[in-house]
């Protein structure tokens, strides 16, 4: 549901975004890899990330779901802003905010099990559900993602003997399976062929009724084809973020304009 307040200054009703970054910085180690990035996510819109490599994006989207956790030595300042925490609190209960800032990777990355068990195993960490539950949520999700079809006579043979492009929708039917608010998708398609490419492109557009979406692109036709706004970054910073069709017909930044018109990157 979205989620309203009103605004100090102008007085009137606004739809708070689903991610609001403030001012946030991130080092490895001595290496500052992102520059005071302030951010929104909209409700219910796909925005993308799009610049040159190294620019930072997938660092940005590791840090809305706290995989930087892991390793020690990167640290990050400043605020992201999910219901009204800042997720960067260490007092965060990180297994959650998992479950409802989900990711999905740039090879898709099934786990050695089942088909079934590839959904129900998120599920099962956050929820009790009855054999009848489980199946009707994993049936939901990969109708969802249009693989219901392809593999309900298979449920329980591995998810490994499912091509690429099936394995990536399994991938975003397992992020889906434990409802999150948000899904975060890095380069999801550069593994894969042009028609699988094209199907979770398509998807991407039927699951932002439901979610909201934040997909790292190195391919700008997808960002103009996917997204509703598009950030640009480069060496750390966010250039401008703006609507996709602004951003690909008139950027205001000669830095974006060069690299959307390929003169670098
Ligand atoms: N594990 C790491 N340790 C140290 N530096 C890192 C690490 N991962 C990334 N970096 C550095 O952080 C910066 C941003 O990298 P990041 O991977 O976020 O860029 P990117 O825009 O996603 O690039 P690409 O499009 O090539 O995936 C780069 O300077 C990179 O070298």
């Amino acid at each position: 549901m979205n989620k309203i307040i009103m605004d100090d200054t102008t007085g009137r009703d606004t739809i708070l975004p689903a991610l609001a970054i403030r001012n946030l910085n991130f080092w490895y180690g001595s290496n500052h890899a992102l520059k005071e990035i302030s951010l929104d996510f909209p409700v219910h819109q796909v925005t993308g990330m799009i610049g040159p490599s190294g620019c930072g994006k997938s660092t940005l989207l590791r840090i809305l779901n706290r995989m930087y956790d892991l390793y020690p030595g990167q640290r990050a300042t400043g605020e992201v802003l999910f219901d009204g925490r800042n997720i960067l609190s260490p007092g965060l209960d990180v297994n959650v905010l998992r479950s409802r800032i989900g990711m999905v990777f740039q090879k898709p990355t099934p786990f050695p099990m089942s088909i079934y068990d590839n959904i129900a195993f998120g599920v099962r960490l956050h929820e009790r559900l009855s054999r009848a539950d489980m199946d009707q949520r994993v049936e939901g999700v990969l109708r969802r993602v249009a693989l219901w079809n392809e593999v309900k006579d298979r449920l329980n043979a591995s998810a490994a003997a499912l091509s690429g492009g099936q394995q990536q929708r399994l991938c975003i039917a397992r992020t889906i399976a434990t409802r999150p608010e948000v899904i975060l998708l890095d380069e999801p398609t550069s593994a894969l062929d042009p028609i699988s490419t094209a199907r979770i492109e398509e998807l991407l557009d039927e699951l932002k009724q439901e979610f909201s979406i934040a997909i790292v692109t190195h391919n700008l036709q997808q960002a103009a084809r996917c997204a509703d706004r598009v950030a640009f970054f480069y060496m750390g910073e966010l250039v401008e973020v703006d609507t996709a069709d602004k951003m690909f017909t008139a950027p205001h930044a000669k830095r974006t304009q060069d690299y959307i018109t390929g003169r670098f990157g």
